[in-house]
């Protein structure tokens, strides 16, 4: 975070799903996951400014809402609200993580967004405090103040920390589809699940900071509902192994597939060929650690 009088420049950080799990179905609606989360270096930059008056929105692209339908316009009203703050906010956001791809690029700019106003009107609210807020707003939100390698359980808002998956690189590739996160687990069903994680086995190689262990354990139980619907995630996948992967899994509610790799020059060399096939989204990351 960059604080300069007036003014702080926040990076919204995507994260991507090493293991997840759906359990059941909660009478709230929700559903009860358990998750290994993991904050890749792809991100948005957000720029907070002091205004008087209201919270103002500057977005860098079409179609997304500078309204109080956007999430880092909701997370300014929510701790506005809490903190019973007068003055107002020129938020810019600088777009970069693809919308609704399965990668909580919303959920990371209203975690930045928490994050920043809480640094910029000197709240000196705790992370516990703030993790409290960002659940409001989303159940990614709280993982997205934290960033690192983090399991969630519950509706994804409670976090502990795991050991962090040693230092990587990440391809992520998007096809050309947009798919609603609610509509996934709407269409969740256990029994057409292939491949469960197994969340012990990938801690324990977490611990002993085996990549290959992880690489070895990843597995998102709604692939089942994507997968079938957007064939070409699969294809994704195949195609990542094919150039060198260590191992590729859809991310989150999907579409967007990461693949791992150990090292820079490799991952670049997968992205370029992924490119080739005319994927229109692809991006070279690294792991993020934990914020202190
Ligand atoms: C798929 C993941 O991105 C994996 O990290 C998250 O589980 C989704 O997190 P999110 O986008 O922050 O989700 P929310 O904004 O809280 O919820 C969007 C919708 O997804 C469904 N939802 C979400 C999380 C959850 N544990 N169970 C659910 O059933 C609910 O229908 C909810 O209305
Ligand atoms: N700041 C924001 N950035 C992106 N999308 C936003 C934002 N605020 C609201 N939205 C709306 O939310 C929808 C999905 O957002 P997002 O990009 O966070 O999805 P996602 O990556 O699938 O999230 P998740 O992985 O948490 O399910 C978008 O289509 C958009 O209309």
């Amino acid at each position: 975070m960059r604080r300069n009088l007036d003014m702080l420049t926040v990076k919204a950080f995507a994260k991507i799903n090493l293991a997840l799990d759906v359990l059941y179905k909660r009478p709230d609606g929700y559903h009860e996951v358990a998750m290994v989360m993991q904050a890749v270096s792809l991100a948005d930059t957000i720029i907070l400014t002091s205004h008087p008056g209201d919270i103002v929105l500057n977005v860098n692209i079409p179609g997304l809402p500078d309204d109080a339908s956007n999430l880092a316009y909701r997370a300014a009203a929510l701790i506005k609200e809490y903190a019973g703050i007068q003055q107002g906010v020129l938020i810019t956001l600088d777009k970069r993580i693809p919308l609704a791809a399965g990668l909580a690029g919303g959920s990371a700019d209203a975690a930045a967004v928490l994050k920043g106003l809480n640094n910029l009107w000197e709240l000196n609210l705790s992370l516990d405090k703030l993790s409290k807020l960002a659940a409001k707003l989303g159940s990614d939100v709280p993982f997205c103040l934290y960033n690192g390698t983090m399991l969630a359980t519950g509706r994804g808002e409670l976090l502990s920390p795991l050991p962090p998956l040693p230092k990587c690189y990440v391809i992520l590739a998007k096809p050309a589809v947009e798919v609603p996160t609610a509509w996934v687990y709407q269409e969740f069903k256990a029994d057409r699940v292939q491949v469960r994680p197994d969340i012990a086995a990938m801690s324990k190689f977490l611990e002993q900071g085996s990549i290959d262990g992880v690489a070895g354990n990843l597995a998102n139980v709604l692939e089942s509902v994507t997968i079938p619907a957007h064939p070409e995630i699969a294809k994704i996948k195949e195609s990542m192994l094919k150039y060198g992967a260590m191992a590729a899994l859809m991310s989150g509610s999907g579409p967007t597939v990461f693949g791992l790799a150990g090292c820079q020059k490799q991952a670049e060399v997968i992205a370029s060929q992924l490119k080739t096939e005319g994927i229109p989204e692809v991006f070279v990351a690294e792991t993020v650690s934990k914020v202190e």
